[in-house]
């Protein structure tokens, strides 16, 4: 794994397009239903305890959150959806303003789209990949929480997510992965290094 994961750190905040960070040039957004895991993996990923808060109280910012590599890349956490407690108005408005981040920001390279494997694909999952499809942005799909299934059915859900993803349009990669396992998370550095333009 490149060392430059193990130096993530915290950049700041964005509530919308016009405050992200300037001079990134590549960047790599983790969206999932809330509780899907997302935390545990950027913190798997990154090798820290507690960088992405693995949070108790899901759903409650609805803001970009930046972490930096380095200089010229990021990894940006999104709010975590499907937390019924947000208001309706607040997740119009946000819904507004993620859709403007993913159409206009340039920096951004790829969607890392985090899904319970006990829950497979909901309905706002699948409008996520077809809407990053749709932009022609790359999407990584890892089925969390992998060891919380035996190994017959953990396959048996990653082919059967597979299958119904073959006809998307873009080009959308499936892999089991296990925060507590370290499961899939060579895979995942190896696809975030590509559409970050790590060299390896
Ligand atoms: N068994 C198992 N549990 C996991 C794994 N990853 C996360 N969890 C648990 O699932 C719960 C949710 O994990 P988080 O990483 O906080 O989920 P999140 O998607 O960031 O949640 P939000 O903050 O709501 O967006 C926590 O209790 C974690 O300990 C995993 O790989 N295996």
């Amino acid at each position: 794994m490149n060392p430059l994961y193990h130096r993530a750190e915290y950049l700041l905040n964005a509530p919308n397009l016009k405050t992200t960070p300037k001079g990134v040039e590549y960047e790599v957004a983790f969206a999932g239903r809330s509780n899907a895991g997302k935390s545990s993996a950027i913190n798997t990923l990154t090798n820290q305890k507690s960088l992405a808060r693995t949070s108790k109280t899901p759903g409650r910012t609805q803001q970009l959150v930046y972490f930096k590599l380095d200089d010229q890349r990021c990894l940006v956490d999104l709010p975590g959806y499907g937390f019924a407690k947000v208001p309706p108005k607040i997740q119009q408005q946000w819904q507004t303003e993620l859709e403007r981040y993913l159409e206009k920001r340039q920096a951004l390279h790829g969607l890392v789209l985090l899904v319970d494997i006990r829950r497979s694909l909901g309905e706002y999952d699948r409008q996520m990949i077809d809407y990053a499809t749709h932009l022609n942005l790359d999407v990584f799909v890892a089925l969390t929480k992998a060891d919380k299934l035996n190994r017959n059915n953990a396959k048996n859900t990653l082919f059967a997510v597979q299958k119904q993803l073959k006809d998307s349009p873009g080009n959308v990669q499936v892999e089991l992965f296990s925060s507590l396992k370290k499961e899939g998370v060579e895979q995942l550095h190896n696809w975030l290094d590509e559409h970050l333009n790590v060299q390896k």
